[in-house]
């Protein structure tokens, strides 16, 4: 891996500490009452961000200095080409200036920093995209195609199915199958993590952003979209033979191999949807048949441990967005501005105050 990743701006995102204000508004009724039950509800009575990265973190162990969740990854960097087409789309700069230096974040869902790559079911990517009329674009995408709980309160009972039972030290399966009982179209995103194969590489991995934003051009056009990142690498799969043996950071030392020899390539698509297609449910996926436009080409040349890289401190709150983009009104893509920012406060305050040694060092496993 190299070292010669430029420096984020480490200055707080903008939207650091966004409370989870506007969230309460859809607590209504029944959503309160349980909310409250499930311990997401402050003092106040308020839905809170600090609540719900309680609930994530009742899942598992104390990693002091590390992200809540997608907490193993790695440090990229290259850059980000518009197409004519994207320009017609939206007014961003990001279309129009010539090769944007982006700073990304490859990374495995789930909340241990030294876990097993291959294992993971989920992979993301995660981008921060500077322009030169100084406004940032920021994203954090997931290889599943579609969210995997309709509402805030669906992905919170999820979340709570898998806090380990302290009897079992393993999380009740009647929790998740509670959850699936009332939230019936969850199995759909059950049946994607059984059956969907994984690739071998971060780089044949598409990567979505799922929830639906618009893209509004220099006449004032506004067009709703779903954003993908899709690889021009080839899809290998990697069967669960292999995933059994392969090493704890496959994934990243495959990345610095395929990096060696050169930039890895996606193709940012947007798909287009119909009218009467959900626009604020990342849950419901839109039909494959929709029009999809390609609106430019990421290229990653270099890697780093996150360690010591400089995508460590930085937000990818999915909410920093440029002028010519702007965010759908999906409660869930609102909520993860707060609970982003409640994670990434507790993460440097734990590394400002020293205790996140393994957050510091310059490896990546401990
Ligand atoms: C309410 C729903 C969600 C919650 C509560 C949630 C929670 C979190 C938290 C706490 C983090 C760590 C943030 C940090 O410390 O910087 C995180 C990271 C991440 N999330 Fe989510 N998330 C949600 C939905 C999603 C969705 C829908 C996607 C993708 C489509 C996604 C993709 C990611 C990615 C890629 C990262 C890692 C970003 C990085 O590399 O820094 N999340 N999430």
């Amino acid at each position: 891996m190299t070292s010669q990743i430029p420096t984020p701006d480490r200055r707080p995102p903008r939207r650091s500490l966004l409370p989870l204000a506007a969230i309460g508004l859809i607590a209504l009724g029944g959503a309160a009452a349980f909310a409250w039950a499930a311990g997401w509800m402050g003092s106040s009575g308020r839905l809170t961000s600090q609540g719900f990265v309680d609930t994530i973190e009742a899942t598992g162990a104390d990693h002091p200095g590390f992200r809540r969740a997608h907490s193993k990854g790695v440090c990229v960097s290259g850059n980000f080409q518009g197409t004519a087409d994207g320009r017609a789309l939206s007014s961003a700069r990001a279309f129009s200036q010539p090769a944007v230096p982006v700073l990304g974040r490859m990374s495995i869902g789930g909340g241990d920093p030294h876990g097993a790559d291959a294992a993971a079911r989920v992979r993301s990517m995660a981008l921060l995209i500077r322009t030169d009329d100084g406004q940032q674009w920021r994203m954090a995408m997931n290889s599943f195609p579609f969210f995997g709980a309709p509402t805030l309160e669906a992905f919170l009972e999820q979340t709570r199915a898998g806090i380990p039972d302290p009897a079992t030290g393993k999380p009740d399966p009647a929790k998740m199958a509670a959850f699936l009982a009332r939230y019936p179209q969850a199995r759909r995103f059950q049946a994607w993590a059984k059956s969907a194969p994984l690739s071998d590489s971060w780089a044949n991995t598409a990567y979505n952003g799922v929830h639906t934003f618009y893209f509004i051009n220099a006449a004032g056009e506004r067009q709703p979209v779903r954003w993908s990142m899709r690889p021009q690498a080839p899809f290998v799969e990697m069967d669960k033979a292999q995933r059994e043996q392969a090493s704890a950071d496959y994934l990243a030392e495959e990345l610095d191999r395929r990096l060696a020899t050169g930039p890895l390539r996606w193709d940012m698509v947007v798909t287009l949807p119909d009218a009467g297609d959900a626009l604020d449910d990342p849950s419901q996926p839109w039909p494959e048949a929709r029009r999809q436009v390609t609106v430019g080409t990421l290229s990653l040349e270099q890697a780093q441990p996150q360690a010591t890289g400089p995508c460590r401190d930085v937000n990818f709150d999915p909410l920093i967005l440029p002028t010519g983009v702007a965010a759908s009104d999906d409660p869930i893509l609102a909520a993860r501005s707060g609970v982003y920012a409640q994670s990434f406060f507790r993460r440097e305050r734990e590394i400002a105050s020293g205790k996140a040694a393994g957050a510091t060092s310059d490896e990546v496993s401990p």
